[in-house]
């Protein structure tokens, strides 16, 4: 993992929404595409709207932990593995299926589900440099320095002023 993660890239609904578009609108030429295989649990947004704008229907999950703690990443763990029959749905090695998660990070979530799939389309919405290889398409790449946080894991907050002047 990053650490230390002393940059934030705080994403809200709509710029999340407009950047899984994006991804779409990239993946549009790049199918067609038998089937989604969404990482759980954050492949589960970003997949939802690439299925919808691509008119996929078949959806399967591959449920990977790793992240204990927010920043520190654990043992990785595959809770969950991807159905035989839907494997079987695309050409030898996957190909013809698209793989959905939110981001890659250090590449080791990419590289477990990679090796299931070898041939199959790789996509995620964010990427950092050091797993940006494993990913075949992507719409923004961070520095290796940020922690990203997605809008399921925010909350309205109050925001101290910038300028500290009206406190005499
Ligand atoms: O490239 P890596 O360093 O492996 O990190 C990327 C993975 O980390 C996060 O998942 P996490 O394991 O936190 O679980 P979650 O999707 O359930 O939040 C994220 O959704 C990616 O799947
Ligand atoms: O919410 C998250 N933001 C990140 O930057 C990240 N990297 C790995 N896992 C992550 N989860
Ligand atoms: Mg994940």
């Amino acid at each position: 993992m990053s650490n230390p993660q002393n940059k934030a890239f705080p994403v809200s609904w709509d710029q999340f929404h407009r950047d899984a578009r994006a991804l779409a609108w990239r993946l549009a030429s790049s199918g067609p595409f038998q089937a989604v295989v969404c990482i759980t649990r954050g492949g589960l947004v970003p997949t939802a709207i690439v299925a919808r704008e691509l008119g996929i229907k078949l959806i399967e999950t591959v449920c990977v932990a790793s992240y204990h703690d927010y920043t520190s990443q654990g043992e990785l763990r595959v809770l969950k593995e991807i159905a035989e029959k839907v494997v079987a749905l695309g050409g030898p090695d996957g190909a013809g299926i698209l793989v959905i998660d939110d981001l890659v990070d250090t590449g080791k979530t990419a590289r477990v589900v990679r090796d299931m799939l070898p041939k199959a389309h790789f996509a995620t919405v964010y990427a950092k440099p050091l797993g940006r290889p494993l990913v075949d398409t992507f719409i923004t790449e961070v520095s290796q320095d940020t922690w990203i946080y997605f809008p399921w894991d925010l909350g309205l907050a109050f925001q101290e002023p910038i300028s500290d002047v009206s406190r005499g």
